[in-house]
């Protein structure tokens, strides 16, 4: 019998000795990889932190003490032993459990995460709320990524870190990869103090025999800091990063020796003060080749577990993903264009920015998870005047928010803006929906905001960002394929700000943008072949908005639906809506379907759809729906009039 099925919370791990422990890793990896063979989700990060997650719940009293996951896509091992192992192949489905840390879910979740780079921030604060409720025995460990460590907000939480009192651990994750290789000098920074690990571990040893000898006191923590950048001193001359905050630093150690990761762990628990533990490990450790091509493996689908091939649905004759119609359009603009640059926040593959890394590495650039400076980077390159695609996932690009107001739109600079993964993105949930970008962006003054509603679009888009347009452009387009076999059009300028009718109607218009369009269009045609004619809209620019078609409709249509993969509140609908009661259409009647003001869940991505009511179903349904209120209101009409009213 596998020791994995006895462990039903940390408490079972506890009972068993080193050796026992070792076969639960060996056991947890190969479920893991059993499991996501056929149920896809983030496998490379979980497979290197088996060692780590196992030293963890062993040493110390989960949930009273607070583990913070950062991203949260490396924590499936402590989803397993935390009282989750039988639900884990409903990881990442509609109803099942969810494929980062939800506290909902469980109490050993301490925190949402998906994002990168928050763990510092609310362990920190979890850190001192302890102090402050005089809980001084309960620990609190943030554990992130080299990649998570290059976004600013991991520096804001570091800074903060040693300005009130508490005992933070933060366990920093190394493997040498973010999705793609890690980047920038953090990068260098880390390999040169792992190279230096002599002077590390003459320190540490000092350290040791001075507490062994009861030299140190750990409540003087002036003592310690004196005592730490003395040795420092005495040693090298060398200043380590972290402790330069204040925090102490204790590393680099092999993160998949779990004897030592344990006795360290417990040397450090009851230290006093920040302190930061940098452990080693390899991303996919344990699956040969996930630990030779990570970033494939970072989330790789479907494979055969034992061949280590992935199997990949998509046949040669589909269309592209939206992503690789991009890519390629990008490098299709660039070849002719030495102006055009390429921007990503640590997504060259996610968002197939790689295609131009390739052709163009010094015009290319990926500059860490940093989705603020991304943007602000981006609009020093355009105010030199340099044309910078700057690719940024919808969510992450909440991040963002201020930079594309204060530093591109106040100045109108030209940066183009691609918000890939726009809309619901399927299994990653309600972290990474991209639903929120055409209500947040809407307001901001001297953008120019776009959706295709198919290839030809986008590539007509991103043409148009270039040479049709002066002052920042986005372009938002969703996860997955695209709609056209033939995606290589020749690209052209399209009008900013004009919409298009694709099909006339009676009585009933359906507006929408993007490619849900494209759902919408099957719904009219399938109401057509009963006999109710809808109109068909696409308004392709949501700003702009094209005031002329609008009028066109308000003046032909009595019953409108409005139709869009995002959020209602402040969206596309609610700027039909605006349009029409500036103008004073009062008599018609607005139906509008996206997302309700709630977070919505994970599942595939037709899943999501229809329980948000925007698939193709459900946008029939609507027109019949319409159809109905439609002949109700003539009835009232003709009785009116008959009854002379
Ligand atoms: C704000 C934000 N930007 C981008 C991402 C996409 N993303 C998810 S994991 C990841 C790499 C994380 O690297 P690291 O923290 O080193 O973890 P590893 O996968 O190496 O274990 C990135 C870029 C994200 N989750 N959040
Ligand atoms: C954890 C994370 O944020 C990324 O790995 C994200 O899941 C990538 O999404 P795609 O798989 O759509 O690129
Ligand atoms: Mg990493």
């Amino acid at each position: 019998m596998k020791l994995l099925t006895q462990i039903n919370s940390p408490d079972d791990l506890k009972k068993l000795n080193i050796e026992q422990l070792q076969q639960v890793c060996c056991e947890l990896r190969e479920y893991i990889i059993d499991q996501l063979s056929h149920n896809p989700g983030h496998f490379a990060s979980s497979l290197g932190t088996v060692e780590l997650t196992v030293a963890l719940h062993y040493i110390y009293n989960t949930p009273y003490d607070r583990l913070v996951w950062d991203v949260g896509h490396q924590a499936y091992s402590h989803k397993i032993l935390t009282g989750r192992r039988d639900m884990f192949p409903s990881n990442r489905k509609l109803g099942g459990i969810s494929g980062f840390p939800n506290p909902k879910e469980s109490e050993y979740d301490t925190f949402v995460s998906g994002h990168a780079s928050t763990s510092i921030s609310a362990a920190l604060g979890m850190a001192v709320a302890a102090h402050l409720n005089h809980e001084e025995d309960r620990h609190v460990v943030a554990i992130i990524g080299d990649g998570a460590m290059t976004g600013g907000l991991a520096y804001e939480g570091l800074n903060n870190a040693c300005s009130q009192p508490n005992n933070l651990l933060i366990i920093l994750n190394d493997n040498d990869m973010s999705i793609d290789h890690n980047v920038g000098g953090l990068r260098e920074y880390l390999i040169k103090l792992t190279t230096s690990a002599k002077y590390n571990k003459i320190r540490y040893g000092i350290y040791q025999a001075f507490k062994q000898k009861k030299l140190i006191d750990e409540d003087k923590k002036n003592f310690i800091i004196r005592f730490n950048n003395s040795i420092k001193s005495l040693l090298t001359r060398q200043q380590n990063m972290f402790e330069g905050f204040n925090i102490r630093y204790f590393g680099p150690i092999d993160g998949h020796d779990l004897p030592e990761l344990i006795r360290v762990l417990r040397n450090i628990k009851d230290m006093k003060g920040p302190k930061l533990l940098h452990i080693k490990t390899i991303k996919g450790k344990g699956y040969a080749p996930a630990e030779k091509s990570a970033t494939i493996w970072h989330a790789p689908g479907l494979f055969d577990k034992e061949t280590g091939e992935r199997i990949i649905k998509r046949s040669k004759d589909q269309p592209q993903l939206y992503q690789d119609v991009f890519g390629h359009t990008l490098v299709e603009l660039a070849e002719k264009n030495e102006k055009i640059v390429g921007v990503t926040p640590a997504m060259p593959t996610g968002c197939s920015m790689n295609y131009l890394m390739e052709k163009f590495p010094e015009r290319t650039f990926d500059v860490g998870i940093a989705e603020e400076h991304a943007v602000t980077f981006s609009a020093g390159l355009a105010k030199e005047g340099f044309i910078p695609f700057c690719n940024i996932y919808s969510s992450f690009m909440q991040r963002a928010y201020d930079q594309v107001i204060h530093d591109v739109a106040l100045q109108k600079l030209k940066v183009i803006l691609c918000l890939d993964r726009a809309g619901l993105v399927g299994e990653d949930g309600p972290t990474h929906h991209g639903v929120f970008d055409l209500a947040y962006l809407r307001p901001i003054p001297n953008l120019t905001i776009a959706a295709p509603l198919n290839e030809h679009d986008l590539r007509n888009l991103m043409y148009t960002a270039v040479y049709g347009n002066e002052g920042p452009f986005v372009i938002r387009y969703p996860k997955g394929q695209g709609e056209l076999k033939n995606w290589q059009n020749t690209m052209q300028i399209i009008p900013i700000g004009k919409g298009r009718k694709l099909r006339d109607g009676e009585r009933i218009a359906v507006l929408s943008i993007g490619k849900i369009g494209n759902d919408a269009a099957k719904a009219i045609e399938k109401a057509a072949e009963i006999g109710i004619f809808a109109a068909h809209y696409d308004l392709l620019f949501l700003k702009p908005i094209d005031k002329e078609l609008l009028t066109e409709i308000a003046q032909n249509y009595a019953y409108l639906i409005t139709v869009e993969n995002g959020v209602i509140a402040g969206g596309m609908g609610d700027a039909v809506t605006d349009f029409l009661t500036v103008h004073h259409y009062n008599d018609i009647r607005v139906r509008k379907l996206g997302i309700k003001d709630e977070f919505v869940t994970q599942g595939s991505i037709d899943e999501l759809k229809h329980l948000c009511g925007i698939d193709e179903d459900s946008i029939f349904e609507a027109i019949m729906e319409a159809n109905e209120v439609i002949k109700n209101t003539n009835k009232v009409n003709t009785i009116k009039k008959l009854s002379g009213h």
